[in-house]
């Protein structure tokens, strides 16, 4: 369920008479997502999505919201936000703020094919060269300093070899250099649910919520972890050469990514691993949170430590 604030045809009718997408016909509540409200809203002049952000403040949303506008712009594969007529993008309904995109084809694939993972690596490298001309910024909210600043609270209530693993990890992390790797804006939470699939190819990108500055081998990191790897933490190595080499048609890798590569995965792999170990341990009271498995990225990591071939 993620219908968290209520929308009815009456509470749309004002909002519509500020946009021009014309009349009502159908308003229905969107059952997927985590975070936020979302329903469909079917007008006169086509189909649209509405999100009521339950977390992100009216002040936050211009850097996502200005960004998924500049990759529609530039022929990416992500859902255009439409702006109102006062020219913009965030509104407000019911006490939320509000953006209306519009709707893109296709659906969740939960297992996808090497195919679908070539298509889904050559648009995020698309999505990297043309989000190089966006002029926001972003600090990642949950990169090395979030997660050596949440790990502590986490030991005491992890198993002593989980904690153990956990601090290695961390200091396995903090050994290493990115400085010197291409970098820009990257999606940073593009899981299978975040891309919706129109056959074998990309109808768009969504929950651009995670959007940073940081280095795109680290987004090309996380993709390939939650596209390519199985629940026992393997990877598929067929998805996983299509994968990259959807992604090398358009952004050849450098020698010094090569070689950051392996840790590199461990790293995307680590950011979620304790993200979920947060969530497990420290569900904040009334927070809308689903606790996921916090261990699956415990076994990703162990089978990137023992793997010597990375696809490359
Ligand atoms: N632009 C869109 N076009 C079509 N469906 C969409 C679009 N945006 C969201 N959805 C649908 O809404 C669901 C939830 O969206 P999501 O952004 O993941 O929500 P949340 O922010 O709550 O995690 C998606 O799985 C998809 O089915
Ligand atoms: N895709 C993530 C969920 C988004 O991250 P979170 O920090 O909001 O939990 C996952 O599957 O863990």
């Amino acid at each position: 369920m993620s219908v968290f604030t209520t929308v009815t045809a009456e509470d749309l009718g004002p909002f519509l008479k500020r946009y021009s997408i014309g009349s009502l016909l159908e308003l229905k509540g969107i059952a997927a997502g985590i975070t936020n409200t979302n329903y469909f809203v079917t007008t006169s002049h086509g189909r649209y999505v509405l999100t009521l952000f339950e977390n992100l403040t009216a002040d936050e949303l211009p850097f996502y919201v200005n960004l998924m506008a500049h990759l529609a712009n530039h022929g990416i594969a992500v859902a255009a936000p439409v702006a109102n007529l006062a020219d913009e993008y965030v509104d407000e309904l019911n006490g939320r703020p509000t953006l209306l995109v519009q709707c893109v084809p296709g659906t969740v694939v939960d297992k996808p094919s090497a195919a679908q993972c070539f298509e889904v690596g050559e648009m995020l490298a698309q999505m990297h060269l043309a989000a190089c001309s966006y002029r926001g910024e972003m600090k990642n909210p949950r990169g090395a300093d979030w997660w050596n600043a949440t790990a502590p609270c986490l030991f005491e209530l992890m198993s002593a070899a989980d904690a153990e693993q956990l601090r290695a990890e961390l200091a396995l992390q903090a050994e290493q250099c990115f400085d010197d790797l291409p970098r820009g804006v990257i999606h940073a939470d593009l899981f299978r649910d975040n891309v919706l699939l129109n056959g074998d190819h990309v109808g768009g990108f969504i929950d651009f919520y995670y959007a940073c500055n940081d280095v795109f081998l680290y987004d090309l990191a996380i993709t390939l972890n939650d596209w390519c790897a199985s629940e026992s933490g393997d990877v598929n190595a067929d998805r996983a050469k299509a994968l990259l080499q959807g992604y090398q048609g358009v952004r050849v890798l450098q020698a010094n990514e090569i070689a950051a590569w392996p840790v590199l995965l461990r790293a995307a792999a680590l950011r979620f691993w304790v993200s979920r170990l947060y969530d497990f341990y420290k569900p904040a009271a009334g927070e809308m949170t689903f606790a996921k498995d916090p261990w699956h990225f415990q076994r990703i990591i162990n089978a990137h430590a023992e793997r010597q071939d990375f696809w490359l």
